[in-house]
Order: C-alpha cells, then sequence, then structure tokens
C-alpha cells in the first residue's frame, strides 16, 4: 500500500474565521439519547465524520428509524421510547469510543444478543471497568478476546438495577457517561459512585446536560455520586442543536496565536457546555490575546510575538491539550503538560507518538506516565509526521508550519474521524509563503530576471540549475561516472554547497565560474536527467521557500517543485537570440566562443531537457508565457512584477 500523505508549505501567517463541524461528543450522545427517547428529534448540525458514522449505522441495525434532509447536516430520529427492539445484533463500531462505550451500556440492559467489534487498536482499548459496572447490575457481558478489552458478546441477563453501582473513574470518563445515559432504561433509581479521581469531568457535564434536555435530571454530589431518578424516562425535546467542536476549534486559535491571527471560530463560545472551550483559557495564560462571544471564540499572537512557557494541568481538556504540546514549539522556554495519563488509552497511545514525533521536528521531548515536557527547538526542521489512525495527530501538526517551516502529514485522512474538511479549512485561514517560478531553456534569461525580480520584492532566490551544476563538477571531483546513478544521487543528497553573496562555495571553494564552464554544462544536462538526483535535490530547493517568499528558476519549479507557486512564468526566447546572449556573456567574461557551437549545444541542450522522462522542460497550461526574444531585461522583470501584484 502507498503512503498518501499532505504537505503544507511554510506559511507566513494565519488569519480568518472558521465555522467549526459539529460536537462529536455532543453528535453521538445526542444520537443515542434521540433513539432511546420518546418521540421525534430533530437534529440540526450533526457532526458528519467517521464516529457519527458508525453511531448512525448501529442505529440503525438496532432497528431506530433516521433520516437525513437532503445533503444538510439535519437528521431526524424517531426514538424507540426505551430498549432498543431488535434484539440480534452484530455491531462494527471503528474506532469510535463515543459510539462503543455507550452503545455496550444500553445494549447489556436492553435484553438481546449483540457482538461489538472494532479497529485493531479499539481491540487495545480498555473497556473492563465499564463491563465490570454494568455486571453489578447482572448484565450478562463476555469478552471475546483478550479479558477487559473489546470485542465483546452480551446476552440476555436478568437486570437487577437499583441501590448503588461502583465505577473506576480514573481510566476513561466515557465508562461513566455510557452507565449514566443506559440506567434510565431500568426505571430503577440507582447510584454510581465513582472509584478513584474522575478524570475529564467536563465530558460527564456535557453528558448530564444533555441527559436533562432528554428529560433526566441525575443528582449529582460533588464528583463522587451520581443518582439517576426512579420512574426516569427519555422524553424528545423536540429540536436541539449541535455547538460546533470545542476540541476541533483548538487548531485554529493555536494558528491565531502563532501565526499572528485574528482567527475566530464559529460554533462556540461563552454558552458552550463542552469543557474543551477552556482551551481558551489556556490559551490565554500562553499570553495570546482571546476574545470570547456567545458563539465564538478568536485568538491573536501576544502582544510580545511570541507564546509564554507553561507547566499546566491538563486533566480537564485531555483533547485539546494536544494542541499545546504543538504549541509548546513556539514557546519561549521548555513546557510541561501535566495530568495526561488518559492520552494513553485514546486512539494511539497519545504521549508516546506525541513525544516521538515533535522530536522529528527538533524538540527535545521528556516524556512520563502521565507528563510531557517540551523544550523548542531554536529552528524546526522539516519532517514526515506518522499520525497513529489519531485524526488529532494530523490536525495538530499541521501548526508546524507556521513556523516557516514545511512539514508532511502522512495518511491525512485519518481526520474523517471528526473533521474531514480540516485541511481545506486550515487552508483558508492560512497564507503560504509565496513562490514566484520562472522556468525555460537555456539562455532564456531566467537568472537574471529572477535575481532582478527578487530584489525588487525583497525575496529570496534560488538558481535551481546551479544545484545540478554543482553535482556535476563534485562528480567530476569524486570521478564518478555521469552514469552512476545511485552514486551520483547520494552525493547530491549531502553536497557541501553553500551560496553567500552572490557567490557559490563547493566546501570551502568559490566555484561561482567553474560551475559555469562548459563541461559542467554538459553534466549538469545529464545528471539533471537522473531521477535520483532531481529526488535528492528536492528537499534542499523546498528550503529556499521562507518569508518573505521566494523567486526560483530552473525547469521544473512550477510543475513539480513547487506546484503550488503564486506565480508561474514561463520564459523563453529563439535558439537564435539566446546563441547570441550567451555568446555576449561568455565574451564579457572573457571566456572564448563561436555563434555555431553555442547554437547546436543550445539546440541538442533544448532536446535533452526537454525529452527525458523526469521533470521535462515545458510550458505548463498554468504558467504564463514571456517571449523575449523582443524584448528587453527592464520589460521583461516589470512583465513579471506586474503579474505578482495583480
Ligand atoms: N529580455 C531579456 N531578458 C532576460 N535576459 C536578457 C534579455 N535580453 C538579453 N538578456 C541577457 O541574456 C543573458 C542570459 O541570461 P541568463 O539569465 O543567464 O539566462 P538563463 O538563466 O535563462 O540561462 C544575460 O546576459 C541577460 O542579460
Ligand atoms: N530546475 C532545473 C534547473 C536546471 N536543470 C538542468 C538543465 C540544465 O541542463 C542544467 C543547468 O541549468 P542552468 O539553468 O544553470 O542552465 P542554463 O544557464 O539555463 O544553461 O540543469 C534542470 O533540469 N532542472
Amino acid at each position: 500500500m502507498t503512503m498518501d500523505f499532505i504537505d503544507l508549505p511554510p506559511m507566513l501567517d494565519a488569519t480568518g474565521q472558521v465555522r467549526l463541524p459539529g460536537s462529536k461528543s455532543i453528535s453521538n450522545r445526542t444520537l443515542l439519547l434521540a433513539a432511546l427517547a420518546e418521540g421525534r428529534t430533530e437534529i440540526r448540525d450533526l457532526l458528519a465524520s467517521d464516529d457519527v458514522e458508525r453511531m448512525l449505522d448501529a442505529l440503525r441495525t438496532l432497528g431506530v428509524s433516521w433520516a437525513r434532509e437532503g445533503d444538510s447536516d439535519h437528521y431526524r430520529v424517531d426514538g424507540v421510547a426505551g430498549p432498543f427492539p431488535v434484539k440480534a445484533a452484530d455491531l462494527f463500531l471503528g474506532n469510535a469510543g463515543t459510539a462503543f462505550r455507550p452503545l455496550t451500556a444500553a445494549l447489556a440492559l436492553s435484553g438481546g444478543e449483540y457482538r461489538l467489534t472494532g479497529v485493531a487498536r479499539m481491540h487495545e482499548r480498555p473497556i473492563g471497568d465499564l463491563v465490570d459496572g454494568l455486571r453489578q447490575v447482572g448484565a450478562n457481558v463476555r469478552y471475546l478476546g483478550v479479558e477487559g478489552f473489546p470485542p465483546l458478546h452480551i446476552l440476555p441477563a436478568a437486570i437487577r438495577p437499583g441501590g448503588m453501582l461502583r465505577v473506576r473513574g480514573d481510566v476513561s470518563s466515557q465508562f461513566l457517561t455510557a452507565l449514566l445515559m443506559a440506567l434510565p432504561l431500568t426505571g430503577t433509581q440507582t447510584t454510581i459512585e465513582v472509584v478513584g479521581e474522575l478524570i475529564s469531568k467536563p465530558y460527564i457535564s456535557i453528558t448530564l446536560d444533555l441527559m436533562a434536555r432528554f428529560g433526566v435530571e441525575v443528582q449529582r454530589e460533588g464528583w463522587t455520586r451520581f443518582t439517576v431518578p426512579g420512574g426516569a424516562r427519555y422524553r424528545s425535546p423536540g429540536t436541539l442543536f449541535v455547538e460546533g467542536d470545542a476540541s476541533s476549534a483548538s487548531y485554529f486559535l493555536a494558528a491565531g496565536a502563532i501565526g499572528g491571527g485574528p482567527v475566530r471560530v464559529e460554533g462556540v463560545g461563552r454558552s458552550s457546555i463542552q469543557g474543551d472551550v477552556r482551551f481558551a483559557e489556556a490559551l490565554a495564560e500562553l499570553g495570546a490575546r482571546v476574545d470570547i462571544g456567545d458563539n465564538w471564540i478568536e485568538a491573536r499572537a501576544p502582544e510580545s510575538g511570541r507564546l509564554k512557557a507553561f507547566d499546566l494541568d491538563l486533566n480537564h481538556i485531555p483533547d485539546a491539550a494536544m494542541t499545546l504540546a504543538v504549541a509548546a514549539l513556539f514557546a519561549d522556554g521548555p513546557c510541561t503538560l501535566r495530568n495526561i495519563a488518559s492520552w494513553r488509552v485514546k486512539e494511539t497511545d497519545r504521549i508516546a507518538a506525541m513525544a516521538k514525533e515533535l522530536r522529528k521536528v527538533g524538540a527535545a521531548v521528556e516524556e512520563g506516565a502521565d507528563f510531557l515536557r517540551v523544550t523548542p527547538p531554536a529552528k524546526l526542521v522539516p519532517a514526515a509526521i506518522d499520525t497513529y489512525d489519531d485524526h488529532r495527530m494530523a490536525m495538530c501538526f499541521s501548526l508546524v508550519s507556521l513556523g516557516g517551516c514545511r512539514v508532511r502529514i502522512n495518511e491525512p485522512k485519518c481526520v474523517n474521524k471528526t473533521f474531514p474538511t480540516y485541511f481545506e479549512c486550515f487552508a483558508s485561514i492560512t497564507r503560504p509563503v509565496p513562490v514566484i517560478a520562472i522556468d525555460g531553456p537555456s539562455a532564456s534569461g531566467k537568472g537574471t530576471v529572477a535575481a532582478r525580480v527578487a530584489a525588487a520584492l525583497g525575496y529570496h532566490y534560488l538558481d535551481s540549475g546551479s544545484l545540478y551544476r554543482l553535482v556535476a563538477l563534485a562528480a567530476r571531483r569524486a570521478e564518478l561516472s555521469l552514469d552512476d546513478e545511485p552514486a551520483l544521487a547520494a552525493l547530491a543528497a549531502c553536497l557541501p554547497a553553500r551560496f553567500s553573496a552572490a557567490r557559490v562555495m563547493l566546501d570551502d571553494e568559490d566555484v561561482t565560474d567553474a560551475i559555469r564552464s562548459e563541461t559542467c554544462s554538459v553534466g549538469a544536462s545529464r545528471v539533471a536527467a537522473l531521477p535520483a538526483v532531481r529526488a535528492a535535490l528536492l528537499g534542499r530547493q523546498h528550503d529556499y521557500r521562507r518569508a518573505p517568499g521566494l523567486v526560483a528558476e530552473g525547469r521544473d519549479m512550477g510543475s513539480i517543485v513547487f506546484p503550488d507557486a503564486t506565480v508561474k512564468i514561463f520564459l523563453t526566447a529563439t535558439v537564435e537570440a539566446r546563441a547570441q546572449r550567451r555568446y555576449k556573456q561568455l565574451m564579457e567574461k572573457g571566456m572564448g566562443a563561436s555563434m555555431e557551437s553555442l547554437l547546436k549545444d543550445l539546440h541538442e541542450r533544448d532536446a535533452r531537457d526537454a525529452a527525458r522522462t523526469v521533470a521535462p522542460l515545458k510550458k505548463l497550461p498554468d504558467a504564463v508565457l514571456l517571449d523575449t526574444t523582443k524584448v528587453d531585461v527592464e520589460q521583461a522583470v516589470g512583465f513579471v512584477l506586474d503579474r505578482v501584484r495583480s
């Protein structure tokens, strides 16, 4: 299977507005409550994502009738007013914890026979505490694989509700959520006592809030005892609006704090019932300027420009806290994230995954059982980030691009779990460092025009041809054959070349003139035809893309190296005009030449550059043609600048 990835270029800044997708926690809880309730519930702005799909599919299998209004995010669910009518079913729940845990509890009390399975990772996520809780009221739940983990086999059983049942609260708060939502099915007053410190309390608040909207008021004594009243029944509240996802908001708010801002998210705010809105407070502690309205939150960079180092207990916002781990890359000192042990049993072991990937971009990371300490690097390093089938890993690491550093996100489709359009939204609030790509044949004037345009705009300048010339020169010095592709690629990958003040250095030797020699030109044209050499030089060329912008010239700048270039120019001139220019150039440098051999050479080189299979020289449809045969340098530069400014 080939690896899918998305390459994010270095970004200049972040500003704009994002309408958030619906909250996953609210969507899946609401669906289950609406299914168990009496009456029809209209659900507005339901999240469209994999985890919600798993819940919708399961409910349909279990005999709940629901319908979507056209292509909208509006659904209506006809509740079954009690336990599920379908008494035998096999359910596949993917990696959706918010579907797996609550359905386990509801089905255990439904008097049927059910098999619940998920993806491999779901089978590594603990569920023993929930099963223990359910067994205390008589449920018959068996493990089909490893004791304490899915998949599960649920069998009909005589349920003995009432009294007190105990459940651990220190591994996942979803166990308590699942029991709370299921117990009204018994109709009997039951008290749940939480053993151990309850983690992620705000998620329990969401559960209680939604249960109340469906007519069941749970009495709570602190965070240790929860009593579900006798005779309680879920009743549809009619219409219910799903808030935007507060965890998803964290990426955009962090983007505003890192990339200047302001970035505003719409769909959550002061009146939100989601605990993760408190991410905004954490961000403010880092110095970000944060404003909150009823239904929106906005973040901007700190006055000083740089986030402050932090040491925070993040138990109350476990999901959004991941965003802070990446934000730590931009802080002014080492940062500590504490009390995050629940990360270990999420979509992946998030502490281990986060530590490993943060190290790839240059951070020093110390990892503990329940904490992470991140020391930001002086300079971020471009890296390919693995995402572990964890949507939040993918979304978090997109922020690296705001550090002037390109980043590759492997398997980016994992965002479908909660936010299928994440990368489009991220693109809508970020501005990539602009690239002006100028491609064309030899002696068309690319170098001259590109250098002048770069100077006029204050941009960096890349003469990509010089890299191929350097490879040719270094190969000759190392006495490598120009056919030895692997050896040439290895040489290209670690070319000891430096560019300083219009001089080109190889090791410590000034080779500015040497790489312009006829042998180097011919050699460059040959090594440039080797795919492995081109691949080896790619990262090096990408590194030139730095704020405020880049003008890059060569043969494949707009087609291969910077396909997202802001402006693409194809610069050309007749072969005679180009031969004449080259002749003049060589004469001025005191180097001998004959028109005849220059013409022949240009013809040959044009043919070779255009005929090669990798990155051949050709004008692409999205490039603007600029024929300079009858145009002087001044006019050519003016033409490009007009394009940039228009
Ligand atoms: N209209 C023009 N645009 C760009 N260069 C021109 C133009 N007319 C003449 N020249 C000259 O052509 C020569 C070759 O240009 P150069 O930038 O080295 O080409 P390339 O990088 O495409 O090989 C330079 O000396 C340049 O001054
Ligand atoms: N992006 C690039 C740049 C140059 N090349 C090749 C094309 C030429 O044969 C050599 C040298 O390029 P360079 O731009 O320095 O050559 P000219 O000055 O145009 O003759 O490298 C390439 O294949 N891809």
